[in-house]
């Protein structure tokens, strides 16, 4: 008997923004505990996972030279994690995972995250797993901090290293203008500096989440502006001083507040409303303070299968 080979499963994944970002000492193992507040936009990547004789991973899109298209690239480590998981030889797993980049690489919006979590819903149902969120979630948070949450999209409050996550309710559909940088930031300098700037002085440490919470609740882009915040942005800014500037440049261009997204280097701007977006987004280009501008929504929805296999050819011999 002829084993019929299941199609390509292709999943869309969103970038995440962090709107509060508070972020206490070193602990041992290395990590930061976090009280962070996740918001999922609508700048995505699309991972596709097939059935490969020649497995592996390639990388096409914007910034796809800088990210490893081997064993070290975290779609990959996604792929193997969770073979192991359901006793597949991790180092035969017969599949070809292929990226398109929408998400701009080390830009402190969790796009190597999100292709990690694209591939575990991917591979999920190519293998067709019976295989919860949940359990998912469990095997996204060893990949890394970021992963479960974009594994799940939309608001979330994040503790721990940013992995145990509890939805919140965001009444409202968020417009933001995203500023990339020419160069990306490592997260792991971006936490040793502000460890650094923490041994040298008194860096402001940001509020509680709750008021931000009560902000997310009204709706009201203009109350959420106020409280946005990040304790990593002081190590970013000091890495990369010309942050300051892109700052400044989307708030004069008519942005409610400007903020650098994770451990950066790109600075989000919560705008009034969907025109607004596009107003700051053209003014912001022309500034000359960033390489990109682009508009985004949140939130929206977390990695999710979007295959049309209606549009897919029957192969030969397979009857619907
Ligand atoms: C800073 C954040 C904010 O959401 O995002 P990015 O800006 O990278 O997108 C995350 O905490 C990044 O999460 P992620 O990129 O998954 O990091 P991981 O692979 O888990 O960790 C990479 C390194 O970052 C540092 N790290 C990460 C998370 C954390 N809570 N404390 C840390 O100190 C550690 O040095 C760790 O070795
Ligand atoms: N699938 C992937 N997409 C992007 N970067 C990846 C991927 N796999 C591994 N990386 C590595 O992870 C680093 C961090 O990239 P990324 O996840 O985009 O940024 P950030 O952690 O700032 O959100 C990159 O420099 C790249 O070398």
């Amino acid at each position: 008997m002829l084993a019929v080979v299941p199609p390509p499963v292709t999943v869309r994944v969103p970038a995440k923004v962090n709107l509060h970002l508070a972020c206490g000492d070193l602990r041992e193992d290395g990590y930061h505990d976090l009280t962070t507040l996740f918001q999922a936009l609508s700048l995505t990547d699309e991972v596709t996972v097939a059935v490969a004789e020649e497995p592996g991973v390639e990388v096409h899109g914007e910034g796809a030279a800088q990210v490893p298209a081997g064993p070290e690239n975290l779609a990959w480590k996604a792929v193997r994690a969770l073979a192991a998981h359901v006793g597949r030889d991790p180092d035969a797993p017969g599949v070809r995972v292929t990226i398109n980049k929408g998400i701009p690489v080390a830009g402190g919006m969790a796009g190597g995250s999100a292709d990690a979590a694209a591939t575990l819903v991917g591979l999920a149902a190519l293998w067709r797993l019976e295989i919860g969120r949940d359990e998912l979630s469990t095997i996204a948070a060893e990949l890394g901090s970021d992963v479960p949450f974009v594994l799940q999209g939309g608001t979330a409050l994040g503790t721990g290293r940013g992995e145990q996550l509890v939805p919140v309710l965001a009444r409202h559909t968020y417009h933001w203008v995203i500023a990339l940088d020419r160069e990306g930031l490592s997260t792991p300098t971006v936490f040793r500096e502000l460890d650094r700037l923490r041994a040298e002085g008194n860096p402001p440490r940001i509020g509680a989440v709750e008021p931000v919470l009560e902000a997310l609740a009204s709706g009201d882009p203009r109350q959420l502006a106020l409280l946005l915040g990040n304790d990593l942005q002081a190590a970013a800014v000091s890495l990369r001083p010309g942050l300051r500037r892109t700052l400044r440049a989307g708030v004069n261009a008519g942005a409610l507040a400007g903020i650098v997204s994770g451990s950066g280097p790109t600075c989000a701007f919560l705008c009034t409303d969907a025109d607004s977006a596009v107003r700051v987004a053209a003014e912001l280009s022309g500034a000359g303070v960033c390489r990109t501008v682009r508009v985004a929504q949140g939130p929206v929805a977390g990695a999710r299968v979007v295959t049309d296999d209606s549009a897919r050819p029957i192969p030969p011999g397979v009857h619907a």
